[in-house]
């Protein structure tokens, strides 16, 4: 192992289409100028924002400084007794800490300790976060924009709940944000515990060895220095133009799969040791290549295929459309291995997809996509005036189209493709026999994803049921995420959304909108975003179901799944619908 990481491309087909990548990209000498920071690999028109972006080549040099910052300050609060660290942020403020934070503790993510990461709008789950004991909490807002709704939000209702308390909210404060943000002038004029202002030469998705994965990490005890030495060991392998290098191999890997036909790349976790990697190279893959109609659709599956065979449908199972990739050592159908240590993965991974964008022609350092989600949400907000949308926004909806005991049937767009059903099995029928062959079927949950996990096991059981690969997406958290993708990635998509019922909802101080209000604001905006486009000439099927009551709503989802067919199963031959 290369100091510390190794990608094998096992499956000899692949091996052979890439060489010719790994030539191309060793003989532009990519892999050095990458390290060296040059913004000129993407060509002219992407070189003004990479320019801006490339700062994280050298984050195990240049986040040095801030370990023993962080150490003093963790001591700090503990000498206060606050030892509980809730992280407000979104995608590539929290996606990175939470992989760091459960791989190094063994485990437990979202649970109470060692980091409560708060990434939603679900009211429940919010409510479940505050209800902590928060004479030990502090929370830290990490948003590099500083201007994310969600984690504004975030930070209105703590800075309340913990003056209920009693508590002196500003004291348990700490900001992450770049300088010059609203939210750094904020914590300023607020005397906010800390103010860590974050590398702007970086963005969100390649963020994780700024002060944005380190801060958190290091509150809960994780020793960051050991990680930066992780990535530290890697980076010179990673510099090399050489085709041993892991980074161009799965780069080459990447971008040949894409070239014949499999723009889908699914993660399964062979037993790397890094608890939830996947959902952190997910938005790297998705936001930074699914754009311009093309990129690399991330598919995360559960399970480890050789461990549990059968148990995640679309890794050993996967048609010529995927690559299957193993995050540990390589399983029965796996085509790719990647393994190696946390830190050196994050740079390698970094590095892998920032080649694989060359190699596929755009610019893997913007998201022209996610703005129109945001701004479809603003939109449904300012129409519903003072956001008293009664049943969490639900109220202020179009009619359904039909009601199947707790499961309301609706659609966003033109529905043509959706005819009249009854039920909800004839409805997820529908939007499965609308998916063209090599599509696939996103699932996106605006749910509560720790109270109302259960409803993760819809992607396997759609996937077993249809052959198409099936994504699973909480909402809103993957808009931060996969959300780039599935607006401006392949066209090939059909979207089942999922939204609950609120039975207690929750004021956000200062906002004339509630939590629950917002949550449904921002499914049914990303709904319209997504039907507004096409799939081709044809329109892009949504299928918006409405829970009237979460539990029972889950059971009638599961059966109808189970009830789903897809004639044909799996298509292999030949590729369409990309
Ligand atoms: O850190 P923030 O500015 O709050 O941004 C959080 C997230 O927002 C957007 O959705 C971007 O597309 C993501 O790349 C980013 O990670």
């Amino acid at each position: 192992m290369s100091g510390g990481v190794e990608v094998d491309i096992v499956d000899s087909g692949l091996s052979d289409a890439a060489d010719a990548l790994v030539e191309k990209l060793v003989g532009d000498a990519a892999a050095s100028k990458l390290s060296a920071g040059d913004a000129t690999l993407w060509g002219p028109d992407a070189e003004p924002e990479a320019s801006k972006r490339l700062a994280w080549v050298t984050l195990h040099e240049t986040s040095r400084p801030l370990v023993d910052e962080l150490t003093a300050l963790r001591r700090e609060l503990h000498d206060d007794g606050v030892d509980r660290v809730v992280l407000a942020g979104m995608g590539g403020s929290s996606l990175a800490p939470e992989v760091i934070c459960a791989t190094r503790s063994g485990g437990a993510i979202g649970g109470e300790f060692p980091l409560v990461v708060l990434d939603t709008t679900d009211p429940m789950q919010v409510s479940d976060a505050l209800a902590g004991d928060l004479s030990r909490t502090v929370l830290v807002v990490s948003s590099k924009s500083g201007g994310t709704v969600e984690t504004d939000s975030q930070r209105r209702v703590f800075a309340e709940v913990f003056e209920a308390n009693g508590i002196d909210a500003a004291s348990r404060m700490v900001v992450v944000t770049d300088p010059g943000t609203k939210l750094a002038d904020l914590a300023r004029d607020q005397g906010y515990r800390k103010l860590i202002e974050a590398d702007p030469g970086v963005g969100g998705r390649y963020s994780a060895l700024t002060a944005f994965g380190l801060v958190p990490s290091a509150l809960t005890g994780v020793d960051v220095g050991a990680l930066l030495d992780e990535a530290a060991a890697v980076a010179p392998e990673l510099a090399r133009d050489s085709a041993d290098n892991p980074a161009i191999r799965l780069a080459a890997a990447m971008a040949a799969a894409h070239g014949a036909g499999a723009e889908k790349v699914v993660l399964a976790d062979t037993g790397s040791g890094l608890v939830g990697f996947g959902n952190w190279a997910e938005q790297l893959i998705a936001e930074s290549t699914g754009k311009q109609g093309t990129g690399l659709l991330p598919v995360v599956v559960e399970g480890s295929p050789d461990a549990d065979p059968g148990s995640a449908p679309g890794f050993g199972d996967h048609g010529s459309d995927a690559t299957a990739v193993a995050v540990g050592p390589a399983e029965s159908g796996a085509q790719v291995s990647v393994t190696g240590t946390l830190g050196g993965q994050f740079l390698l991974w970094e590095h892998a997809v920032a080649l694989a964008g060359r190699l596929l022609g755009i610019n893997p350092f913007d998201q022209p996509d996610v703005e129109s989600a945001k701004q479809a949400t603003r939109d449904l907000l300012a129409a519903a005036g003072d956001g008293s949308g009664g049943d969490g926004g639900a109220a202020a909806d179009d009619a359904p189209i039909a009601t199947d005991g707790p499961v309301e049937i609706r659609a966003a767009g033109d529905a043509s493709w959706l005819g009249t059903p009854d039920t909800v099995i004839d409805a997820i029928q529908a939007l499965v026999d609308a998916a063209p062959d090599h599509g696939y079927i996103a699932i996106q949950a605006y749910l509560d994803r720790l109270d109302d996990a259960s409803f993760a096991t819809l992607r396997p059981e759609l996937a077993k049921a249809t052959g198409l690969q099936t994504t699973f997406g909480w909402g809103p958290r993957f808009l931060h995420s996969t959300g780039q993708y599935h607006k401006g990635g392949h066209q090939n998509g059909v979207f089942l959304q999922i939204t609950g019922s609120v039975a207690d909802d929750l004021a956000i101080p200062g906002q004339p909108f509630t939590f629950g209000t917002l949550e449904h604001a921002q499914a049914r905006g990303d709904a319209g975003v997504l039907a507004a486009a096409k799939n081709g000439g044809t329109p892009r099927p949504v299928l918006r179901l409405h829970l009237a009551d979460r539990a029972a709503g889950l059971v009638a989802l599961a059966n109808a799944v189970r009830e789903t067919k897809r004639s044909g199963a799996r298509p292999d031959d030949g590729v369409v619908g990309r």
